[in-house]
């Protein structure tokens, strides 16, 4: 790989909803996105995510090596299904993210990735930024700067990404580079859909709501929804802050009164409250509001929020852009981004006092040069 020009960079994400594996190809120099290329998709079994559900809340220890070798062999299977990738870059699966203690956890070993693909891999993302005091995530905010740019918007938009954990990114098209002043401000929201998939799977042995039957039957509750929101001293907490997986877990408890349907959708309504709450610390409103990640596909959700915000909301396929792929493709952006010494977080998005690129990168063949040597 040389020069400066665009290459086909592939990216890999293991969510916080711990479903699978993610993977899309991105044609990029780093700073604009020229061409999307194919996706792929590798769930994991239920005994896998049994593994990796185990290994949640821990930095180390036997659970945590158990659930690395999932990560690893999924995305190694998936992987090697796209030869025309020229980088990789591999998130990793996030087992703890406590920034406040410098400490975040992606497990996946990518070292081990680019022996096995032999292609170089771009990895552990998050680290270089909590080190120098930032909050690790959310990361995908240099690549929606490149979308917004790309889609040709000339006000300020926001995307959102539902996924386990959901999180926003307002983006200023009229700057020239993500890590200017002013071009972003991202932060986590709140929860997406984890708590509502973990009710799903305790109360009914359903992965998730699917197609938001529950969330549109069930009726809010709002004295629960009440307490949920104002029990959170994260909602008013000045961005960029992050969150972990579990962080809101109180809400189970808050809920378990209430019927499933109730339930769910009260748990669906704390979600869209806590981004209508998110709204209110960006700059200025945001033009539109472009929704990516699973959550998008719970049209009851999408009514909630639609309810609570005070500009259009769309799912990203409406510029064009797929929300099942668009993290997997931050990744690939990233990966670029890093083996070319470009930032890939700043104060605006992570809150680091200076822009940090993030991310190692593995080279293959070093196991073998090593033996020679
Ligand atoms: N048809 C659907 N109806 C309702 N919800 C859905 C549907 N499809 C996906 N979801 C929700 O989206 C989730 C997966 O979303 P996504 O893949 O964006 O999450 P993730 O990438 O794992 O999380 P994160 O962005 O927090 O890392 C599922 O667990 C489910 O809750
Ligand atoms: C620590 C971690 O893995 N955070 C994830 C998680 O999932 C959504 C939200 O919380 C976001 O902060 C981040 O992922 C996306 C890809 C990001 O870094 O932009």
């Amino acid at each position: 790989m040389c020069g400066d020009g665009p290459i086909w960079a592939l990216g890999a994400m293991s969510g916080t909803s711990l479903d699978g594996v993610d993977c899309a190809l991105v044609r990029t120099d780093g700073h604009k996105v020229a061409e999307f290329g194919e996706s792929g998709y590798r769930p994991y079994t239920e005994a896998e995510r049994a593994v990796l559900r185990r290994a949640l809340g821990q930095a180390d220890g036997p659970d945590v090596e158990a659930a690395a070798e999932v990560v690893e062999l999924a995305h190694a299977e998936l992987l090697t299904g796209f030869p025309q990738a020229e980088l990789i870059g591999f998130h990793g699966q996030t087992t703890l993210h406590q920034p406040d203690r410098a400490l975040t956890v992606q497990i996946g070993n990518g070292a081990l990735l680019a022996e096995t693909l032999e292609r170089p891999v771009v990895w552990d993302f998050r680290s270089a930024d909590v080190h120098l005091g930032g909050q690790g995530a959310p990361l995908a905010p240099f690549y929606h700067f490149a979308l917004a740019k790309r889609a040709g918007f000339r006000r300020p938009v926001a995307f959102l990404n539902i996924g386990g954990v959901a999180n926003i990114t307002w983006v200023d098209p009229r700057r020239d580079r993500p890590e200017a002043d002013g071009a972003l401000l991202a932060f986590d929201t709140g929860p997406g859909n984890a708590l509502i998939d973990d009710l799903c799977m305790t109360r009914l042995g359903r992965p998730m709501d699917a197609d938001g039957v529950l969330t549109r039957a069930g009726q809010v509750d709002e004295d629960v929804l009440a307490e949920l929101l104002s029990g959170e001293a994260f909602f008013s907490r000045m961005p960029p802050k992050s969150l972990d997986r579990n962080d809101f877990k109180g809400w189970d408890t808050a809920v378990s009164g209430l019927s499933d349907a109730d339930a769910v959708a009260t748990l669906a309504a704390g979600t869209a409250g806590a981004v209508a709450l998110a709204l209110q610390h960006c700059p200025e409103p945001p033009e539109r509001l472009l929704v990516t990640g699973g959550g998008r596909r719970n049209p009851g959700l999408m009514e909630l929020i639609r309810g609570l915000a005070a500009c259009t909301v769309v799912p990203v396929e409406a510029h064009g852009f797929d929300g099942d792929m668009l993290e997997a493709q931050a990744f690939a952006f990233l990966a670029v981004r890093v083996k070319r010494g470009l930032p890939t977080s700043c104060a605006g998005t992570t809150g680091v006092a200076a822009p940090v690129g993030g991310g190692r990168v593995s080279k293959p063949g070093r196991l073998l040069r090593r033996a020679e040597g």
